[in-house]
């Protein structure tokens, strides 16, 4: 039986390590290129290796940024990203020791992560706190009446070109909205990799951009018996006014011999408001970003709340047995206090439904329907659920 450590990297090692990520990842070929695309990011992060002796046989990078949160704070997260185990070392504890030393009591309050299976996680504490929508749209339908665009205006850059002009779009656009992502350049650089790999068959990125937004995007060349059929899959939406919006989608929309389009966005997107008919985009949704709050305490009063609330929560939290137990919660202002107490709860759940609710895109109400959050004065579930709604939907769409 081998006997394991967990340590941190030296940067050296933590560059090289990228050969058990790609195997865990079933793509062994791919070593140069994670290696590659991580060692930008190796510097500003705390980067783990689990060791069988001398040879690494896990490992997991915690990179730390800012997330906005209801009220447009930027927060500072530790995001837990390329964590592998390899397979024949599998099952023993090694992701535990891992997230143990990932999620120290001391470090960021918020901590986040896009996990690959979604049964991973919840044992660690991480709720599911957005979600993404996947829309197929046929091209060349007209907009609902009433929606102005104006697509003259958008022009095609080259990628050196685009890139100082997106990242200040970006920031922008980031500013308010609540689940995005703080990037340094190491983050642009990992979300705008374009290889062979990557491009799957299509065109390299493809970067239109307008005044007040970008699309970028690849293209795939698709021709059949009946004529052309190709298909635009988009990278990265991002529009800072409802005129770029409208605008930067009736640009995508007309690209010639083209006949579908392929993007993850918001599940409240304006896209298929944009259409004559919601039903015309097709929407499948799933999990994007899941949120820990790794110190209950520091962490809640970090976001605004949009009702008052008076309430004592009973928490269950073994892996951080710190947040375990009662706390009174109290908003008043759109600011919220928290303390510990001894009081009778009012309602009670496992901290990973309060990460799941952190942003306000899970209601906490919906999860007592399913049996998960357990009230025990009547009406106190629903208040603090309202308190922590925000004016949309968060979302999250840079996978890291
Ligand atoms: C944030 C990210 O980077 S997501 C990427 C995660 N990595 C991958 O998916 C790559 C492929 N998979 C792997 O590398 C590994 O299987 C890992 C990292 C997922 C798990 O590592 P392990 O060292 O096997 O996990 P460990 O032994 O600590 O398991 C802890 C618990 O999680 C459970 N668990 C681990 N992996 C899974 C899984 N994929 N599905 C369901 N349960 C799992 C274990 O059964 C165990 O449960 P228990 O506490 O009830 O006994």
């Amino acid at each position: 039986m081998d006997t394991y450590t967990v340590r941190e990297l030296t940067q050296a090692e933590a560059v090289t390590a990228s050969g058990v990520l790609a195997r865990a990842f079933l793509i062994d070929s791919a070593a140069d290129e994670f290696a590659a695309k991580e060692a930008p990011l190796v510097e500003h992060s705390l980067n783990l290796g689990a060791f069988a002796g001398d040879l690494q046989v896990g490992g997991a990078q915690v990179q730390v940024r800012d997330l906005c949160v209801p009220g447009g704070a930027q927060v500072p997260f530790a995001g837990l990203t390329s964590v592998a185990v390899a397979s024949d070392h599998r099952r023993r504890g090694l992701l535990t020791r891992l997230m143990r030393a990932a999620l120290p009591r001391s470090g960021p309050a918020v901590s986040a992560l896009w996990a690959s299976e979604s049964a991973i996680y919840g044992r660690f504490g991480f709720g599911v706190a957005t979600e993404l929508t996947h829309y197929t749209v046929p091209t060349k339908i007209a907009f609902r009446p009433g929606v102005t665009a104006d697509s003259s205006v958008v022009r095609e850059l080259p990628r050196d070109e685009a890139m100082p002009v997106i990242r200040a779009l970006y920031e922008r656009y980031a500013e308010g909205r609540v689940g995005t992502l703080s990037r340094l350049d190491g983050n642009w650089g990992y979300h705008y990799y374009d290889t062979a790999r990557t491009q799957a068959g299509r065109t390299p990125l493809r970067f239109a951009v307008h005044p007040e937004g970008y699309v970028a995007y690849r293209a795939q060349h698709v021709w059949t018996d009946n004529g052309p059929r190709g298909r635009l899959d988009v990278h990265e939406f991002i529009a800072t006014t409802p005129q770029a919006t409208a605008s930067l989608w009736r640009y995508l929309l007309d690209v010639d011999l083209v006949s579908t389009i392929q993007y993850e966005g918001d599940p409240d997107d304006p896209l298929a408001l944009l259409l004559p008919d919601t039903r015309v985009a097709l929407r499948k949704r799933f999990h994007a970003l899941h949120i820990r709050l790794v110190d209950v305490a520091a962490g809640l009063p970090l976001r605004q709340y949009l009702t008052p609330v008076d309430v004592v929560v009973e928490i269950d939290d073994p892996f951080c047995p710190w947040n375990a137990g009662r706390w009174h919660l109290v908003v008043d202002g759109g600011r919220m206090t928290v303390a510990s107490t001894d009081a009778a709860p009012d309602l009670e759940l496992d901290v990973r439904d309060l990460g799941a609710a952190y942003l306000g895109g899970t209601r906490l109400s919906a999860l007592a329907a399913a049996g998960l959050v357990r009230e025990h004065t009547a009406g106190a579930v629903a208040a603090l659920s309202n308190a922590m709604l925000a004016d949309r939907e968060p979302s999250c769409r840079e996978v890291f």
